[in-house]
């Protein structure tokens, strides 16, 4: 497992080390012991997965807010995304900026998202297996989210007219939400 940390505190693209023969591959997704031997110690309860049928399905930008707020580790397993984070604490040297990793079944790059961004991807190609960690169980009462075409954001994206849920087509603009979460530079 390779880590890179990104400009952003605490934020980590990973590539697994694929062992590939001729029979396939096989990789580690996920280490406690890589993670530590990182400095990430992350205690993940619950594992996601979501189809998207189509190319040009976006989802987000999501997060829940504390005491549910969440860290994501996050990949493909099958087809190809463009996932975009955006910092969402008050204090960090990256507040209000975003990133963004092309994650797909060719490439196996993960990204470590802590706590405290703002996480959406839209598809690149039809039928996309998203598959996720998270360290704190789903709460509906704390989700919330940002429009992913907000203007201030101004997040460059590779779709014009994607698909939305209801939900993610009602969301709030970046500059009426009051962040509760803040940095902690350790
Ligand atoms: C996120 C979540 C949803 N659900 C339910 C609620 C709803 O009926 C259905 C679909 O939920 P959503 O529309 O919120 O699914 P989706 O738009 O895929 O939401 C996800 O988007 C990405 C970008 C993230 O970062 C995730 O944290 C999550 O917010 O699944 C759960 O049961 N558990 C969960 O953890």
């Amino acid at each position: 497992m390779e880590f890179q940390e990104t400009d952003f505190p605490g934020l980590f693209v990973i590539r697994p080390k694929v062992h590939g023969d001729r029979r396939g591959f096989f990789l580690e997704s996920w280490s406690r012991r890589e993670f530590a031997a990182h400095g990430v110690d992350v205690d993940f309860v619950q594992d996601n997965h979501a189809r998207s049928l189509k190319a040009g399905v976006l989802r987000g930008l999501h997060f829940q807010t504390p005491p549910a707020a969440q860290a994501k580790l996050v990949r493909v397993t099958r087809g190809a995304v463009y996932d975009v984070v955006v910092d969402l604490r008050v204090g960090s040297p990256t507040y209000g900026r975003w990133h963004a990793e092309t994650l797909s079944d060719e490439n196996f790059l993960q990204m470590f998202v802590p706590a405290g961004f703002a996480h959406a991807y839209v598809t690149l190609c039809d039928e996309v297996e998203f598959q996720y960690k998270v360290d704190a169980f789903y709460a509906p009462g704390s989700d919330s989210g940002i429009i992913w075409n907000d203007p201030d954001l101004a997040i460059t994206w590779p779709v014009e007219n994607p698909v939305l849920s209801d939900k993610d087509l009602k969301l709030q603009r970046f500059r009426d939400f009051v962040s509760p979460f803040s940095f902690d530079p350790r």
